[in-house]
């Protein structure tokens, strides 16, 4: 039988301890409901007595109907010196409403004698009041043994002695913490199963980052024993974070063998890491393990090549099995089968055409040679692929533009542009207004082909981007432009680079319109200016 290991997600309280982490109370409900959703066992919503947000938080959660997972409150030992009744904190985590707890206590002699400035027998009484304290109002306690395993290496008998008083007092689960985050895994792997030898109830694990290998020391702590993972979304946490649930998950269950959450869930996975990212208002590292919009990208053409033919040759998992989807990249390091691939994605049958992908290929190195990206400009690549094979329509021509900018005295800047095109046979001749010279150009284009193409209206640039690519030559450098246009539906990107930012600019704006119209082809047939030739390669 596939044995179950239970996750105990922290996002909402040790995640919040990142810093740039700040999750309001409607943020917290929201991922509640992710975390129910996908099958996390245990969600702990904070520390009651910590806040009036996690105090809030509690009550609302109060009026949440969750499937399948129990809301746990966090909370420490009793203070130093007073009974467990009489210590607010504890009091707070019962009027919380909640039915499971997680507590955490001292189990290194150091920070006993050091933090708490107490004595090593007035801790193990807190530990073990505490706990008995929480069973007998009825909740399950999750001891969180703090600096276990750091505890453990200076004093194994003090530590181990912590975890079984409150292993006595009654506690349902013993989590050992790697709070510093500086363990190994052969460390952890000796020291929980010397652990899970000694102890009756379950052993959880809880590691922070800080070596970066919370994942590793998890999923090494599970294979000697331990049978209750906590983590967080994306691995949140304090300093480096915690043991990052989106790869502890997949590695636990599809490599391990372990069951953690429903199999068909599994395939959500990548919708909920992006959801987190996005509630607590974080960029997504595209490099993120699993679910990363680049975990499954192949850009290398030895690479796509293998991956074409049999996709375990550069993938360690299928990447639909966690929701995540294959990408191909095209760039100066691609070959044949990075052109084939797209060209596909796009139903070009590139076989028909010969040659004509390795001539693609060349033009692609040439050019980004020169500093084009390509693969941040993928619709910039389509125009060129579809030129190279003569399927380029030749919507309209630049006759020439010019760009006005003036300052007159303390007057703020203006900004004209003049432009004449070629529609057809037709000549067109418009000048705009802008804000900057880009923004004048672009109004002075649009303006100039809305006669024809009244769709252009739909279409709009959402981002414009320069880079310097050669600092060294100042003001004289090659500047890469990348506009990012939309229509409310799509979105694409194209490119342009010269050593004048606006030559740049206008390469990448009229491969920004010149895509709308190809991939909209079916509707220029009601343009007046449907007459188009293709352009030549
Ligand atoms: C390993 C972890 O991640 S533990 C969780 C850490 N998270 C947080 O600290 C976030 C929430 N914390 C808070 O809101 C506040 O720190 C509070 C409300 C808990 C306490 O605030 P304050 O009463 O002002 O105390 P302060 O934060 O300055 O110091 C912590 C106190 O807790 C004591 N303490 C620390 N760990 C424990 C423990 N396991 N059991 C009992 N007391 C503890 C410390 O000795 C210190 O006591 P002192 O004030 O007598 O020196
Ligand atoms: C309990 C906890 O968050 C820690 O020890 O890291």
């Amino acid at each position: 039988m596939v044995e179950r290991v239970y996750l105990y997600d922290t996002t909402l309280r040790d995640g919040t301890q990142g810093e740039g982490i700040s999750l309001s109370v409607e943020d917290k409900l929201k991922i509640v409901h992710k975390l129910d959703e996908i099958g996390i066992d245990y969600i702990e919503g904070g520390w009651p007595g910590s806040n009036p947000k996690d105090m809030e938080f509690f009550e609302q959660v109060k009026h949440v109907r969750l499937n399948h997972a129990k809301i746990t409150a966090f909370g420490s030992t009793r203070r130093a010196g007073i009974p467990a009744r009489e210590d607010a904190n504890l009091q707070k985590i019962l009027h919380s409403g909640v039915q499971a707890v997680a507590i955490f206590g001292k189990t290194w002699d150091f920070h006993v004698t050091e933090a708490l400035q107490t004595t090593l027998d007035e801790n193990l009484s807190m530990i073990s009041e505490s706990v008995q304290f929480l069973k007998e109002n009825g909740l399950e306690v999750i001891f969180d043994a703090e600096h276990f395993f750091d505890g453990y290496k200076h004093n194994p008998d003090y530590a181990l002695q912590a975890i079984q008083a409150a292993e006595a007092a009654g506690a349902d689960c013993i989590t050992l913490c790697d709070t510093n985050g500086g363990s190994l895994p052969q460390e952890i792997e000796a020291i929980v199963q010397e652990v899970v030898r000694r102890l009756s109830v379950p052993v959880g694990i809880h590691c922070h980052n800080d070596g970066e290998l919370a994942v590793a020391n998890t999923l090494a702590a599970v294979r000697t024993g331990a049978r209750h993972v906590q983590g967080t979304i994306n691995g949140y946490g304090e300093r480096c974070g915690n043991a990052n649930l989106i790869s502890v998950i997949p590695n636990l269950q599809l490599k391990m063998g372990y069951q953690c959450i429903p199999e068909e869930h599994m395939k959500r996975l990548t919708s909920l890491a992006k959801y987190v990212h996005e509630v607590a208002n974080q960029v997504p590292p595209s490099n993120q393990p699993f679910v990363g919009k680049s975990a499954f990208a192949h850009k290398g053409g030895i690479h796509v090549s293998a991956v074409l033919k049999h996709p375990e040759t550069y993938e360690h998992i299928p990447p639909e099995s966690i929701g995540n989807k294959r990408r191909v990249l095209i760039s100066e390091l691609s070959g044949q089968s990075n052109v084939l691939y797209k060209a596909k994605e796009w139903n070009y049958d590139l076989n028909k055409y010969g040659s004509r992908s390795r001539e693609i290929i060349a033009k692609i190195k040439e050019k980004e040679h020169q500093g084009y990206h390509y693969e941040a400009a993928e619709a910039s690549f389509e125009l060129l692929v579809k030129q190279a094979l003569g399927e380029l329509k030749d919507y309209f021509t630049l006759d020439h533009f010019k760009v006005f900018v003036e300052k007159t005295g303390s007057e703020t800047f203006t900004t004209e542009a003049v432009i004449k095109l070629h529609v057809n046979d037709q000549v067109v001749h418009t000048a705009a207004e802008g804000n900057g010279p880009v923004n004048a150009l672009d109004h002075a284009l649009r303006k100039a082909l809305e006669e024809f193409f009244p769709m252009i209206k739909n279409m709009y640039l959402s981002d414009y981007k320069v880079r310097v690519l050669d600092e060294a030559d100042a003001t004289a450098s090659k500047v890469r432009v990348l506009i990012e246009s939309s229509d409310g539906k799509e979105k694409w990107s194209t490119i342009g680079v010269s050593t004048n930012i606006i030559e740049a600019s206008w390469y990448a704006l009229i491969d920004s319109v010149r895509y709308y119209f190809m991939k909209h082809e079916d509707a220029l047939k009601d343009c007046p200016a449907y007459q188009l030739h293709t352009v030549k390669s």
